[in-house]
């Protein structure tokens, strides 16, 4: 029986989880695959990063997800998060994925994003679907919810380091034309 390719890339901040998602959600775009789920960008006002906002990859609807301007008990750096934002767009946009998409990708389930039950729920969801999904995981958490995803059978975890960052995202798109194309 096939498998279907469900992939974690983890790897400690900075060490380049959403730009390996990003180079490999390119080449899937270019192999004129449907990606879909939720991504995250920086926020910069004049010159410096003031948060990150989630965006909906299919249609590309944005929400704020942190910024230094907003009061919250839940931080990350000195940015204050919104769990809201992480609701409204990101748990939309992966269940329109779930729906719609060839591919899932969900970057990042992260530290904050895990306090958010309606993430948790999606992300399993998500995750039993027979549906390809790349997904970057904190390093570090012990949060229920990573440790569920690292002991999965079905789920292979890819830590990207300074040294295959560069290679990472093709070895990833071999997993997933395994069984892709
Ligand atoms: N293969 C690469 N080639 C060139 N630059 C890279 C590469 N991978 C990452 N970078 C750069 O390194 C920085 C950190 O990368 P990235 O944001 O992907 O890391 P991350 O692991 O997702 O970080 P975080 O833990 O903060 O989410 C970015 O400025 C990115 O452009």
């Amino acid at each position: 029986m096939e498998t279907i390719a469900k992939i974690g890339i983890t790897g400690l901040p900075g060490a380049g989880k959403t730009y390996a998602v990003r180079k490999v959600v390119e080449m899937l775009e270019a192999e004129d695959l449907v990606v879909g789920g939720m991504m995250t960008e920086p926020i910069i006002e004049d010159g410096k990063k003031t948060g990150f906002a989630i965006v909906d990859w299919m249609n590309k609807q944005q929400g704020i997800f942190a910024h230094a301007d907003i009061n919250s008990k839940y931080m990350i750096g000195k940015f204050g998060i919104d769990l809201k934002a992480l609701e409204d767009v990101g748990v939309k946009a992966l269940m329109k994925a779930s729906e719609e998409a060839d591919v899932i990708v969900i970057d990042e389930v992260g530290r904050v994003e895990v306090e958010s039950p309606a993430f948790i729920d999606t992300v399993k969801y998500c995750l039993d679907l027979e549906k390809p999904i790349l997904l970057t995981l904190h390093k570090k958490s012990r949060n229920p919810l990573l440790q569920d995803i690292r002991r999965r059978d079905d789920v292979r975890i890819l830590e990207v380091t300074p040294i295959n960052r560069n290679l990472l995202p093709y070895k990833i798109m071999k997993l997933m034309k395994g069984e892709l194309l």
